[in-house]
């Protein structure tokens, strides 16, 4: 696992006594080893850098942010091992998703998207750009969890009292501008129309319990809406807690009989 972080943690937490899936190690930045050994406990591997990998490792997950997918996510699946990742993103820069897929193709590695905080992707990839006519996001967060976001220069958070819309525009610009709260915007436009036909607004609700994510979507096989009210993780408010659990059933369904 990449990070040892708020998702990170949960996920660890979640499968400590998961006789399925187990984290044998974690990358964390070399300064950080010491502490995160601390936390972590014997039973698992405390690294800073992709060659100190056990060779046998079949999966990483990234929960760390777009800065560790790009620092390490090429090397990684260049070694043949598939790669999961929450900070979907990044992706928007496309130079780097076609070298990470260019990675993953010559090694026969899988880049695995998560839905993280998300639900309803699945049958916006089961329907397929060519049966989507129009897709939307609309994300709604209590007007703090938006704060060290970019949103921060332009409002005043804390005065906030009624929903205010603190973006409105495409997926790529979101994900760009919103690194860690526009992680699940990217994961719809990956299913559905692309970064580029992916209308996504972003708003500060005062009355939001959670963190609420709508999609619509349109097209001649569905006529779908969805919305996720997910509750934060407590270790950071701006994060729903089902993205860890996403991940750990992504790990689970690894080596699971019966995969849902
Ligand atoms: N898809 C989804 O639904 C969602 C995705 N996300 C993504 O998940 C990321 C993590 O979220 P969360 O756990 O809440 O955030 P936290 O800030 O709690 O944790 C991030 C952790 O990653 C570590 N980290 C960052 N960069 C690196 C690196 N280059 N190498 C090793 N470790 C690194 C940080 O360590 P350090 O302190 O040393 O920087 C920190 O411990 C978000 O930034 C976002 O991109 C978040 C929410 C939902
Ligand atoms: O956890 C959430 O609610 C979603 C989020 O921050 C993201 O997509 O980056």
């Amino acid at each position: 696992m990449i990070g040892y972080g708020a998702i990170a943690r949960a996920v660890h937490t979640g499968l400590r006594t998961d006789a399925q899936a187990l984290i044998r190690q974690v990358l964390v930045r070399e300064t950080r080893c010491a502490a995160i050994r601390q936390a972590t406990g014997d039973d698992v591997g405390v690294i800073s850098s992709v060659d100190a990998l056990h060779t046998d490792t079949r999966f990483v997950l990234e929960c760390a942010g777009h800065e560790a997918v790009r620092a390490y996510g090429a090397e990684i699946l260049a070694r043949g091992i598939s790669l999961g990742i929450v900070s979907v993103g990044v992706l928007a820069d496309d130079e780097l998703h076609e070298a990470l897929r260019r990675a993953a193709a010559g090694s026969g590695a899988q880049l695995v998207i998560l839905p993280g905080a998300i639900g309803g992707t699945d049958a916006i990839a089961a329907a397929g750009p060519e049966n989507l006519t129009m897709v939307t996001y609309t994300g709604r967060k209590p007007p703090m969890a938006w704060a060290g976001s970019p949103a921060e220069d332009q409002f005043d958070l804390a005065g906030i009292t009624e929903p205010t819309v603190l973006f409105s525009g495409t997926a790529r610009e979101a994900a760009r501008q919103y690194p860690k709260n526009a992680n699940v915007v990217a994961t719809v436009a990956l299913a559905g129309r692309g970064f580029d036909d992916t209308k996504v607004s972003l708003v500060a609700d005062p009355g939001a319990n959670g963190n609420t994510h709508e999609i619509a979507a349109r097209g001649p096989l569905l006529d779908f809406s969805f919305t996720t009210g997910g509750r934060p993780l407590a270790a950071n408010p701006r994060t729903s807690a089902l993205t860890a659990m996403s991940a750990v059933r992504t790990l689970r369904n690894l080596t699971g009989t019966v995969v849902v």
